[in-house]
């Protein structure tokens, strides 16, 4: 079977990602390799809400949705952060197809439990996998913005890590990138601050539980555990501007922190 990969492309690097990533990933894809993309764009969402006057605020790692917020979460997210990761890709010669979770009803969504807390902020229900796969079988990559859409028509904000997972474990692909701007997990010991190579959920819990896991990297992985659970085989972060970082995550491994089932 040909191979697959989810990669989430997360806010904090986007900008700084290299031309020599998207030739990676043509590359990549050249060599019959299938990559769907899931990006956030946190910051490029705060500036604009800056810009607009609009406050904006967290709680546990998600933004506090009101109606004004969510236009602006769709405007930067399905329009401008989506429309300039395909051209990049359009650029290194790669074909690419930007949609967000609401075109075709992609991303199906429910309120979050907390939702009279943080407002329109989503859940992932269910992926439309079969246009994302056609998509793909088009010769195009998929690139999604994370917006959820409900049977009423109501759309949701929803963390990209969360949808990214959410949309590799629907997809039943071997394994999921998380593309952030750190190279991996990372972990004092002896005084030194090291990438750790290998975490199973057990680590995780244990990191989360006493504080070496936190703010941005909880959703990563919480969203990974959610898809090893399933068929997905592993989640590999990495950081977005290292070279040869792609190529190595998807073809070789030895790159970034993996997140498996138990260790091997
Ligand atoms: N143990 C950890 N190892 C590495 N980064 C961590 C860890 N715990 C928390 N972080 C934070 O997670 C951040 C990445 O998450 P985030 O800023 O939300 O990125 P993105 O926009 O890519 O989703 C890192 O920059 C770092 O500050
Ligand atoms: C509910 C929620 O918090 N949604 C995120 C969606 C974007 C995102 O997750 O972007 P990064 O991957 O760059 O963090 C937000 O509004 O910022």
């Amino acid at each position: 079977m040909e191979q697959r990969f989810v990669m989430k492309c997360g806010g904090s690097t986007l900008a700084a990602l290299p031309d020599s990533f998207f030739a990676e990933l043509r590359d990549l894809q050249q060599s019959g390799v299938r990559p769907v993309i899931v990006h956030g764009g946190g910051p490029a969402i705060s500036e604009t809400l800056a810009k607009l006057g609009i406050e904006t605020e967290f709680v546990n790692g998600l933004r506090k949705t009101s109606d004004a917020v969510l236009d602006v979460v769709e405007m930067v997210l399905a329009g401008r952060i989506n429309k300039e990761i395909v051209r990049r890709i359009q650029q290194s010669g790669a074909r690419a197809l930007g949609l967000s979770g609401v075109d075709g009803k992609l991303i199906g969504a429910r309120p979050v439990a907390n939702s009279a807390e943080i407002g329109f902020v989503g859940d992932v229900t269910d992926v439309n996998a079969a246009i994302v796969e056609g998509i793909m079988a088009m010769g195009y990559i998929p690139v999604i913005a994370p917006i959820g859409i409900d049977d009423t028509g109501q759309r949701y904000n929803i963390n990209a890590d969360t949808a990214a997972g959410a949309v590799a474990s629907h997809l039943g692909v071997e394994r999921m990138i998380v593309v952030t701007d750190v190279p991996g997990i990372l972990k004092t010991v002896d005084g030194e601050q090291r990438v750790l190579p290998s975490v199973t959920v057990a680590d995780i819990e244990a990191m989360i539980e006493n504080g070496e896991i936190y703010g941005g990297m909880i959703p990563k992985v919480r969203a990974a555990i959610q898809c090893i659970q399933g068929r997905v085989r592993e989640v590999v972060i990495v950081k977005g501007g290292d070279p040869g970082v792609l190529r190595r995550a998807v073809l070789e491994g030895g790159v970034g922190t993996r997140i498996v089932q138990t260790e091997v």
